[in-house]
């Protein structure tokens, strides 16, 4: 195992990470830990922060807190760092030779900010046009939901996206819209409800061809 966070002083961890912009920036040896392991020191610093926020470790509703908060961490809410968790793309041959965009628009994703850990919430839409192979259309929620589930910033949660829809599908052809509330911008801070934020990546057609990004813009109703 690389670093052992029960021993390494906080100001170790994370201090190097690997990878280009586009990547989630991890540690090298960010693998190493198994889940159960990691969801063990995260329960223990986090009733840590409980305790040095003054609340009783011993209430029967907060003793619980810091083992749910470190499972909910690992094995739900940031699952998406764990590449085992990744989606397996079922690709099926493209018999009826179907050459219009596919579009599969309005899917929900729960993500989390990674500059305050507070949610970021909205839709996915997505279109491709096939190279000769479809996916299993819920695959490509699956991998919208993979990659929000890591702490993030929509630009790279939209490119990291769109980019997997590439390389599984292998066609240039593809467009991912994200429109998404964070809640560090809704529930503190500046405190406003009611912007949200649109990102979008385009590629191949999408980004050469304005037809193609105005046809897929109409259909999720974002362009007469
Ligand atoms: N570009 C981008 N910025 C984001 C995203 N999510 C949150 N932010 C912003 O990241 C910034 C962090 O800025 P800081 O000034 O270090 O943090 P802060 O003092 O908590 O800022 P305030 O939110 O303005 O109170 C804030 O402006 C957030 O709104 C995102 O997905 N993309
Ligand atoms: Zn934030």
């Amino acid at each position: 195992m690389g670093i052992d966070i029960s021993q390494a002083s906080l100001e170790e961890i994370g201090e190097e990470h690997v990878g280009t912009s586009l990547e989630t920036p991890l540690r090298e040896d960010a693998f190493e830990m198994d889940d159960d392991l990691k969801v063990e020191l995260i329960e223990k610093h986090f009733r840590e922060i409980m305790h040095i926020m003054g609340l009783d470790l011993t209430d029967d509703s907060l003793k619980g807190t810091p083992h749910r908060v470190a499972k909910m961490y690992v094995k739900e809410v940031f699952s998406g760092l764990n590449p085992k968790n990744k989606p397996i793309a079922k690709l099926f041959e493209n018999k009826y030779k179907y050459k219009e965009m596919l579009v599969e628009k309005d899917i929900t994703f729960h993500s989390h900010c990674e500059h305050h850990f507070v949610p970021i919430y909205g839709n996915a839409h997505v279109a491709y046009i096939s190279k000769g192979e479809v996916i299993g259309l819920s695959k490509i929620n699956r991998i919208v939901q993979y990659f929000a589930k890591r702490p993030q910033v929509q630009e790279r949660l939209t490119m990291q996206i769109g980019n997997e829809l590439k390389e599984v599908l292998k066609t240039d052809d593809v467009a991912v819209i994200l429109d998404a509330n964070h809640m560090c911008v809704s529930s503190r801070g500046v405190q406003d409800t009611n912007s949200s934020t649109v990102t979008s990546f385009y590629s191949g057609k999408f980004e050469k061809d304005e037809q193609s990004r105005n046809e897929f813009l109409k259909y999720i109703s974002l362009e007469k």
